[in-house]
């Protein structure tokens, strides 16, 4: 910071010196011979010297303000990263995106922008000092004609501002439409809607067309007014200067002073107009990712006692819980899932089954009540251990890119190829084999293209018989898979189901049946509760649902 410091006056020192270096020799002309060489040899050791130092004041600016952007977006990426999943519920994604990588970059170029303006600004009163301390009568005639300058930036600024934003929001348009055609363009392509689609985006594409030529014409104007009006204020100098040396007040160096440092005032006093409202956006910037670091999780923790091993007993007393206020998915719920117990979760849609996976996942926070496990309130429970016992397998597992083996590996970190082999030797090899046509080494894209979903259900089987967990949360693909693939799936499940904790958001007949117990969830309760005979002959809503739902998967 004091290199900087320093680079910035002594670069301002050198850049002056050479118009007063020049005016003093003007002045000297008859005096001597060889001037016009000492001059010329002046000029160029001050302009090596003054290209030197701004070189290493722009290079110790970029690694300052490279470091700034570094750290903050390495703690802006770790914040997003330790968000809980119902963060991303209001946050989408590309919002998050641009927090990290944008809203940085935004306030980087805020920071550069601050720094070249100091170092502006530093020779702008130097120069301005020099003048006054020369002449103040014609200081002052230079000072009067910077407000008309300023005042004009002013008022272009607005007007760029506008422009600007207008294009920025065209543009927005832009991506969120080409955005859209692309996520939906298997269902536009099987209904023959490309040229639908091309012409949305030709839509909104003339308008961004149409903004890019009017902010074309804005700034094609800004620029010539400006420089006609530096012309109007230079002619002012020129002629009050050339009286005063006439008059014998300024001496023909002094004139010519005045008129360089007239020159090298502009670009200043112009930046300093766009800056306020630069410096704003920046700060703006900054303060978002600031805001997405410094945000409060949404699970609240206020204990951290170890977890090594749990048993698995749940037990939910009076639970409340909404997404949002004022809208309770859980009033009073209670529930007690016993250790080791398979428990099949079903019920028609909206009925709460994914919200009660998702509070024992710790993915939310409940508002109210108790939730144990084992007996210990889950909020005492160190979270990152808690979460390492709990395994999740979602209805469509991700896959990251990289190889099948790396896929399966990502179940606990640091685990070899032996273990990924281990796994699928728990899944049993001729379940693999047969669903699996791809060898450990094939690469699989981000999302999973190419992979079925039957597929993606065993790649996530074999993570976490990897990962170990004590409580499985499991939310069955609705997608039919063929009756092959579902066998396979279900023998990997019952080897994984056997010593642990497992509830299981149900859509398969076979894997109801082979529960110990069978909640039915409605509006947020539990309307039934019981082994599968004893709910079917009930007559009550799992009867109901057996008959419109599971019957048809009953083999014929
Ligand atoms: N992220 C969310 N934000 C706000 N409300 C939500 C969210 N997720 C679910 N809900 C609401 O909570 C209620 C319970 O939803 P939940 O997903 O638990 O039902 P479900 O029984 O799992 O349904 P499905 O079988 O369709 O998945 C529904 O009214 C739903 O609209």
């Amino acid at each position: 910071m004091l290199g900087s410091a320093a680079l910035v006056v002594g670069s301002a020192l050198l850049t002056a010196a050479v118009p007063v270096v020049i005016s003093r020799m003007i002045d000297q002309v008859g005096d001597g011979t060889g001037l016009g060489v000492r001059l010329s040899l002046f000029v160029v050791a001050a302009a090596v010297l003054a290209w030197g130092m701004n070189w290493a004041r722009q290079a110790l600016a970029a690694w300052l303000v490279g470091g700034v952007v570094y750290r903050l977006q390495c703690e802006a990426a770790d914040a997003a990263l330790a968000k809980d999943v119902a963060f991303y519920d209001d946050n989408s994604v590309g919002k998050v995106l641009s927090r990290v990588t944008g809203d940085t970059e935004g306030f980087s170029s805020v920071m550069t922008l601050t720094l070249n303006l100091i170092s502006q600004m530093f020779l702008v009163l130097l120069l301005g000092g020099v003048v006054f301390w020369i002449d103040v009568d014609l200081g002052l005639i230079i000072l009067a004609t910077l407000p008309l300058l300023l005042a004009a930036a002013l008022a272009f600024r607005r007007l760029a501002r506008m422009a600007a934003s207008a294009t920025r929001r065209v543009m927005a348009k832009v991506n969120a439409t080409v955005h859209e055609s692309m996520l939906g363009i298997s269902v536009a392509k099987s209904f023959g809607r490309e040229r639908a689609v091309y012409r949305d985006f030709d839509e909104v594409n003339r308008l961004s067309y149409a903004v890019y030529v009017r902010q074309g014409l804005i700034y094609a104007v800004i620029l010539p007014v400006l420089t006609l009006l530096a012309g109007l204020a230079t002619a002012v100098v020129v002629y009050q200067g050339g009286r005063f040396a006439v008059l014998g007040r300024l001496s023909p160096g002094e004139w010519y002073f005045a008129l360089q440092a007239l020159g090298m005032l502009w670009q200043p006093v112009t930046q300093a107009a766009s800056f306020w409202s630069l410096f704003q956006q920046g700060l703006a910037a900054a303060e978002r990712v600031f805001a997405l670091i410094d945000s409060d999780h949404a699970v609240v923790q206020h204990g951290n006692e170890p977890v090594t091993r749990l048993d698995g007993e749940i037990e939910a007393r009076g639970l409340r819980f909404g997404y949002a206020a004022g809208t309770a998915v859980f009033h009073d719920f209670d529930l007690r899932i016993a250790a080791r117990e398979t428990v099949a979760v079903v019920g028609h849609t909206g009925g709460g089954k994914s919200t009660l996976a998702k509070l024992i996942a710790r993915a939310y926070d409940f508002q109210g009540g108790e939730l144990l496990v084992d007996g210990r309130d889950v909020r005492s429970l160190d979270l990152g251990a808690y979460r390492g016992r709990v395994g999740v397998v979602p209805q469509h597992p991700f896959v990251f890119a990289g190889t099948l083996a790396d896929n399966i590996a990502y179940g606990r970190p640091g685990a070899g190829h032996a273990d990924v082999e281990r796994a699928i030797e728990r899944i049993g090899p001729q379940v693999w084999s047969r669903s699996m046509p791809m060898s450990l080494h094939d690469t699989l894209s981000a999302g999973g293209q190419g992979v079925s979903v039957g597929q993606r259900q065993l790649i996530a089987l074999a993570r976490m018989f990897l990962r170990e967990p004590d409580i499985v949360i499991l939310d069955e693909p609705t997608a039919s898979v063929d009756p092959l693939t579902e066998r396979d799936i279900q023998n990997a499940l019952s080897r994984l189901f056997t010593g642990r904790t497992v509830l299981v958001i149900a859509h398969r007949l076979s894997t109801i049946r082979r529960a110990d117990r069978i909640l039915v969830m409605h509006e947020g309760r539990v309307a039934e509760d019981g082994g599968f005979d004893e709910l079917l002959r009930r007559g009550g809503r799992f009867a109901g649902l057996y008959a419109t739902y599971y019957a048809h998967q009953e083999p014929a």
